[in-house]
């Protein structure tokens, strides 16, 4: 597919990133701030940088603010059997639509482990999209990570507080994780392998264990040990249950703020 990418910046790059390594498709990015982009990609700053290009996929990765000033001067640059495909968190259907017409539309929210091709996105495709227009940008979103397909816009708004934004609070809990064996008596880079390790090698156990987590939990915890004296202190008036519930609870809220 010959794909045009508006924007691209820490998302739209480390997407990029995966989709050039692939090699399957071309890739145009429209970006006036665009730098080291991959040899194979072509190199845009505006809209009428493109002559009379048209393009199967033009993905939207500018940010959700500016997509009312920025997206009319690409409406027309879409093939009439092609898809506009928009990873802004929030940014409805609807709201594409002013903008583009009676397009195929699909939303699709990454999140920042693409960057490794470990992303897991979730897709919404518009009723004018055909199966096929679907199973291409599925399989392309599959080249960044796992992409789940699902039935309405807002399972899109709540995927972004979950999954989109998920990068962002696991990187702050890592962070804070960190510090606190820091405050141990680790130096940074050994605290740093400590935690690291101890939470890729527990996602992954958990992933191929059969167990529920809190068997897995009860299953690591000896009556009396060092493990329980620390959950009691983690799992104190289920203040981490609250904090996570209102965490995601916020980011949801956001999205509905941006449609
Ligand atoms: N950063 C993240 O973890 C995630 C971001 N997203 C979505 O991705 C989108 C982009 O976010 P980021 O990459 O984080 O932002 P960013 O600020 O890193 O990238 C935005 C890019 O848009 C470019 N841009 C600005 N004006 C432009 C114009 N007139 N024409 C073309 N390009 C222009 C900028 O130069 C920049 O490279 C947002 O809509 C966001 O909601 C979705 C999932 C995760
Ligand atoms: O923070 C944001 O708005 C973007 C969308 C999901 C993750 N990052």
């Amino acid at each position: 597919m010959n794909i045009l990418l508006i924007g691209c910046g820490k998302m739209g790059g480390a997407m990029l990133r995966q989709w050039t390594a692939h090699g399957e498709h071309s890739f145009t990015v429209a970006d006036p701030a665009a730098n080291d982009l991959p040899d194979s990609v072509t190199h845009v700053s505006k809209a009428t940088d493109l002559s009379s290009q048209e393009f199967d996929v033009v993905l939207i990765a500018i940010k959700p603010q500016m997509i009312a000033d920025v997206l009319p001067d690409y409406a027309h640059v879409l093939k009439e059997s092609g898809t506009f495909v928009s990873i802004a968190a929030g940014t409805s259907v609807a709201s594409l639509a002013k903008v583009v017409g009676d397009a195929a539309i699909m939303r699709v929210m990454p999140n920042m482990a693409a960057l490794v091709g470990m992303g897991v996105s979730g897709l919404y495709a518009n009723d004018r999209c055909t199966p096929q227009q679907t199973q291409d940008i599925v399989a392309l979103i599959d080249q960044t990570g796992t992409c789940i397909a699902v039935e309405n816009e807002d399972q899109i708004d709540r995927l972004t507080a979950v999954s989109g934004s998920g990068p962002g609070y696991v990187f702050e809990i890592l962070r804070s994780y960190v510090a606190a064996a820091e405050a141990l008596g680790f130096d940074h880079e050994t605290a740093r392998t400590l935690v690291f390790d101890t939470v890729t090698g527990t996602v992954e156990a958990a992933r191929q264990s059969e167990l529920t987590l809190e068997e897995l939990r009860n299953s690591v915890t000896s009556k009396n040990g060092t493990t329980q004296a620390g959950l009691n202190e983690l799992m104190r008036d289920d203040v981490l249950d609250t904090l996570l519930q209102s965490t995601l609870q916020a980011a949801y809220a956001r999205a509905g703020e941006l449609r």
